[in-house]
């Protein structure tokens, strides 16, 4: 008698990122390489109820422009975001990649920093800069408020609201009180730390992480002017830039070409069981498999410092 042979039971992925990640992944070819695999790749229909499109083994999506719209209260994204978490709730089966409660969380900057100075106080290898919450243009409120937290000049002073839209990632290197009344409030202001232009991009995909050096912000010294010499903290005027320009692979700035005076510096190592300790950390605490986290290492003490981490899908091939 033939023993009927049984075919492993088809997957369902509902996946749903932005166009360019559509694109950036070339999807027909990700859906052919799926298909081969015996996993059916949906694009979900945000438009229109989920549970008509599902049902789904596995949810696998980056939401966070939407979560950003619905912050600002955008009817169309706070629709989409409800048939969502509906879907969720009503299918608890399906696994979410990744969990919402981590993505919302890392949505706001003030939340992800609290918990990166959660995560690291027990380290003595790995740390965050400093920061406060800034919220208006008074100056004496927030020398009080800087001062409190530590916060030190130079400062980047950063959106709230941490990713999802361009603006999110429009910051300012900020020299002195009066330099806030340039920036966007409400932001987060944290200490800024000469790292020799040199960031550690780490790519978490659940078990497995990997580490990509990208170009990024020169050294810069509060009441030192650039190569021009010194003068006065209170002068030193705010510099603004889009975190996109200066810490992409190809991004060229004169914001990330060290000045001569720093060129020569050695700058300390990266410790790779370093690295892993901090992916191991966040992924246990946020319960995420998607992860990057952007570390630099501070020029003069060598200390590992970590200065954001998001949401990220990256594609790899083999
Ligand atoms: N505290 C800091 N000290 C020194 N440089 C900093 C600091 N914070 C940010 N930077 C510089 O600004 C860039 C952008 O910062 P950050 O990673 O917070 O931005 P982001 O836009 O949220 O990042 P992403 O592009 O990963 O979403 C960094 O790559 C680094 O060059
Ligand atoms: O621009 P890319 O496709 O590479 O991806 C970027 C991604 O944009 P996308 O999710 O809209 O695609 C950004 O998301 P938001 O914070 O704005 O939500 C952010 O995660 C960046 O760190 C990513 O850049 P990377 O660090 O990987 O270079």
């Amino acid at each position: 008698m033939e023993i009927p042979v049984t075919k492993p039971a088809k997957r369902v992925v509902g996946y749903w990122f932005n166009e360019k990640k559509c694109q950036k992944f070339r999807l027909a070819e990700l859906q052919a390489e799926c298909k081969r695999r015996g996993i059916e790749l949906v694009k979900i229909d945000l438009s229109r109820p989920i549970e008509d499109q599902g049902p789904f083994d596995l949810m696998l999506h980056k939401l966070t422009a939407l979560y950003a719209q619905a912050l600002s209260n955008d009817p169309k994204a706070l629709l989409a975001i409800k048939r969502v978490e509906k879907y969720i709730s009503e299918n608890p089966k399906t696994f979410i990649m990744d969990p919402i409660p981590g993505v919302c969380q890392l949505l706001q900057r003030d939340q992800t920093y609290h918990l990166l100075q959660q995560c690291t106080k027990e380290d003595d290898k790995v740390f965050t800069p400093t920061y406060a919450k800034l919220t208006t243009t008074d100056i004496q409120l927030n020398k009080k408020l800087l001062t409190e937290a530590s916060v030190t000049f130079p400062m980047v002073c950063k959106p709230v609201t941490g990713g999802g839209t361009k603006e999110a990632h429009e910051m300012d290197v900020v020299f002195n009180e009066a330099g806030i009344a340039e920036c966007t409030l409400p932001c987060i202001a944290q200490s800024f730390i000469n790292h020799g232009a040199v960031l550690y991009k780490l790519f978490v995909l659940g078990p497995v992480w990997f580490v990509v050096v990208r170009p990024s912000l020169k050294n810069f010294y509060a009441g030192v002017d650039g190569c021009y010499g010194i003068n006065k903290l209170a002068e030193q005027e705010t510099v603004h830039f889009n975190s996109h320009h200066v810490s992409k692979e190809n991004s060229q700035s004169p914001l990330n070409q060290l000045d001569p005076g720093d060129e020569k510096e050695d700058l300390p190592k990266a410790d790779p069981a370093v690295f892993n300790r901090i992916v191991t950390v966040l992924r246990d605490e946020l319960k995420m498999d998607l992860l990057g986290i952007d570390v630099v290492i501070e020029s003069r003490y060598g200390r590992l410092l970590m200065l954001m981490l998001s949401q990220v899908m990256i594609q790899c091939r083999t």
